[in-house]
């Protein structure tokens, strides 16, 4: 059983570290601004790939710092993240975290992860997150192309009607529900 939680955060909300800005730092930047592009992010590292600084340069709300990681990093941050290729500092950041109540991943290494990343399937405001409890990240990539392709090109306007429906919906909150519950029944009764 997957016993994980998903929840949808604001990025440009809180604040968010990544230690480490290699091949990994970088997968890991590319996930969240590709979902996020407001998220305000620091990247640690003492050096930086290029790909990492290319992404990076598009994005003002991405701040980069080449040195090594300090613990003080921890205090400006909500979430971390741990890209380096040093397994006992990634232990060291995690412990850390866990004192702070701060939630960590640290990309290779499940046992230490508070959270994962996960797939996103993403048609206009609708947007699915996919995880497999860790087990293959790549049938989570092959769920993602599968549901981006079977999802019907009509979702976000019938998300806009659903939106001014509900925007112009009178009455009290069990009626709203009814009615809303109504008109999407008839939609999807039509699919079949
Ligand atoms: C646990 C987790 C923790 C976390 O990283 O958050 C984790 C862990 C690990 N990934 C590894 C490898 C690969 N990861 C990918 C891809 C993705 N990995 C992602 C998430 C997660 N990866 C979390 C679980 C998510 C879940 O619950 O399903 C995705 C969904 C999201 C994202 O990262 O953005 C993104 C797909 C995005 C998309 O395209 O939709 C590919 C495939 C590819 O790149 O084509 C490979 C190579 C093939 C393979 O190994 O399967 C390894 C082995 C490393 C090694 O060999 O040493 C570990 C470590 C381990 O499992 O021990
Ligand atoms: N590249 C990949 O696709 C995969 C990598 N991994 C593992 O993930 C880890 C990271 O891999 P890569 O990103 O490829 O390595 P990398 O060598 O490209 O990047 C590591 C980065 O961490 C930085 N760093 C090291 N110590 C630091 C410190 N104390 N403070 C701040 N920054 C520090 C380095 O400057 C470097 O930029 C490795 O342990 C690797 O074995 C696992 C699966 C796949």
């Amino acid at each position: 059983m997957n016993t994980m939680f998903p929840i949808f955060l604001k990025m440009s909300e809180i604040t968010t570290l990544i230690v480490g800005g290699g091949n990994v730092g970088h997968e890991k930047l590319a996930a969240i601004l590709k979902n996020s592009p407001d998220a305000v992010v620091t990247v640690v590292s003492i050096e930086f790939g290029e790909e990492l600084l290319d992404l990076a340069k598009d994005f003002p709300s991405v701040t980069l710092e080449k040195r090594p990681f300090e613990i003080s990093d921890l205090d400006d941050h909500h979430i971390c993240l741990c890209a380096t290729d040093d397994y006992d500092l990634h232990v060291k950041i995690q412990e850390e975290c866990n004192k702070r109540k701060m939630i960590v991943n640290v990309a290779d290494t499940p046992p230490l992860c508070d959270f994962y990343l996960g797939s996103v399937v993403t048609k206009g405001d609708l947007k699915i997150g996919i995880s497999t409890n860790g087990k293959s990240p790549t049938l989570a990539k092959r769920m993602r192309e599968f549901l981006e392709d079977a999802l019907p090109s009509e979702t976000q306007s019938l998300l806009d009607n659903l939106k001014d429906i509900r925007d112009k919906l009178t009455g009290d909150f069990q009626d709203k529900v009814k009615q809303l519950n109504d008109i999407t029944q008839k939609v999807f009764d039509k699919k079949e």
